[in-house]
Formats: C-alpha cells, sequence, structure tokens
C-alpha cells in the first residue's frame, strides 16, 4: 500500500536523467525541427522462477503513469490525492534499470535482478532477448531485454530497490499472466508486453 501526499507538478528545472533538446533539420529538402528528450538507455530483464513455475515483476508507483491520470485542468495546485491515490500510478513491469554505470549490460540486468527482486544469479544465467528503441516519439533510447531463470535458493532478500525506490516484487502463473496481458487496458509498458508474447511463445 503505497502512501501518497503533497503532490504538486512544476515545469522541470535542470535534470540528470532528462534532457530536452530541439533538433533543426532539413530532409528531402523541407527545413523541420523537433522537440526530443535524450535519456538513458536501460536493460530490463523477464525472470522466470522454475522452482515454483511463477514470473516474477515489479510492481511501482510511476510518477509519469499517475501524471497522465491527472486531467489536466486539475494539474495547478495540489492534486487532490483522496480522487486522485497513489494505485492510479502503479504499474507492473519487467525488472528493469537505467544503463547509468560504465559496466557491460548483462553486469548491470544481474545488479538490477538482486538489486529490486532479491536474486543472486550468475552472469551466465541471463540471456538476450531482444534489443530495440524503447521510445520513438520524444526519446531516443535502446532497451536490451533479458531473460533469466532463477530458483528459490538464488533468493538471497526481500528486494525492493536501492535508495528512495519502492518496489514490489510480485509473482504470477503462466495462466495468471494470460489473464493479466488480456485485459482491456494494462498498466505496463510494451516492454514487457513483448517479453510476456515472446515467454509464451518460445518456453512453453
Ligand atoms: N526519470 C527519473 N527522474 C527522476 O527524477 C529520478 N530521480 C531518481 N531517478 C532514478 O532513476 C533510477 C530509475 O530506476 P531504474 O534504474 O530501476 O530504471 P527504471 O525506472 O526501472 O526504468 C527502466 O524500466 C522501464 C520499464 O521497462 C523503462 O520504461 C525505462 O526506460 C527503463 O529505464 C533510480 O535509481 C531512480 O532513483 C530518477 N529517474
Ligand atoms: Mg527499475
Amino acid at each position: 500500500m503505497n502512501k501518497l501526499c503533497d503532490v504538486f507538478f512544476q515545469p522541470m528545472k535542470d535534470s540528470i536523467y532528462i534532457k530536452p533538446f530541439t533538433m533543426y533539420f532539413t530532409l528531402n529538402g523541407i527545413k523541420r525541427n523537433w522537440d526530443l528528450m535524450e535519456v538513458h538507455d536501460s536493460v530490463s530483464i523477464l525472470i522466470y522462477n522454475v522452482t515454483r513455475k511463477v514470473l516474477i515483476f515489479v510492481k511501482q508507483f510511476r510518477p509519469a503513469v499517475y501524471y497522465g491520470k491527472i486531467p489536466s485542468q486539475e494539474r495547478a495546485g495540489n492534486v487532490d490525492v483522496q480522487k486522485y491515490p497513489a494505485e492510479l500510478g502503479v504499474t507492473i513491469e519487467l525488472c528493469a534499470g537505467i544503463v547509468d554505470k560504465d559496466l557491460p549490460l548483462v553486469e548491470i540486468a544481474r545488479e538490477e535482478v538482486l538489486e529490486e527482486c532479491g536474486y543472486d544469479v550468475p552472469i551466465s544465467s541471463l540471456k538476450k532477448i531482444a534489443s530495440y528503441q524503447s521510445g520513438v516519439g520524444a526519446t531516443s533510447s535502446k532497451q536490451i531485454a533479458f531473460y533469466c531463470e532463477v530458483t528459490d535458493d538464488m533468493k538471497i532478500h526481500e528486494g525492493g530497490g536501492v535508495d528512495d525506490e519502492s518496489i514490489e516484487v510480485i509473482e504470477m502463473t503462466v495462466d495468471q499472466v494470460m489473464d493479466y496481458v488480456s485485459k482491456e487496458h494494462i498498466l505496463s509498458p510494451p516492454s514487457f508486453l513483448f517479453c510476456v508474447q515472446w515467454f509464451l511463445r518460445s518456453k512453453l
């Protein structure tokens, strides 16, 4: 249960996570410009616990998702959190993290599995599924998705993330995940959908 309060929005000041730019260019003789953001690349990991045959995901409050749930006319001043509770911004995602260190991607993926989900896995257990653009309209970052099988005895702590992260680790059976992805709208990113479909297609 997330306890949310004191919510308000402000135009962004300098950020180490997001750098906005306008790109000016001439393409096929036509002068144009495009507003975009530089963001970090990322890794994501689809984790399957073979001991109990469950997929491991993370549930977390996403400010950007929450923002999207607040009607524009109610974004000035403090947000009424009774009317707009934290749950509106809670997503189900793959374990994932930004590439903000000069380390091999597979090592960053291994660290995320440990920090967010509590499983201490060997590098050799991480298999690359795909590499793709995580955004194309406003951001240019790419994401590299891995698949990782774990066993119960690799679990060395509860997970939950580091520093101010507040992550809940959840487990779903194959039936539960099939049911979840067939809902009318799911609060999960496309990378989640893609990797789950990949799993259902190639691992079952
Ligand atoms: N953006 C931002 N603004 C802040 O003000 C801000 N303040 C702190 N941070 C820090 O950024 C890090 C974000 O956590 P992760 O490294 O675990 O990355 P994720 O948020 O899981 O994002 C991944 O997974 C997503 C789902 O697949 C994809 O969509 C993303 O592309 C992908 O990067 C944390 O250390 C957090 O403390 C901010 N980050
Ligand atoms: Mg993360």
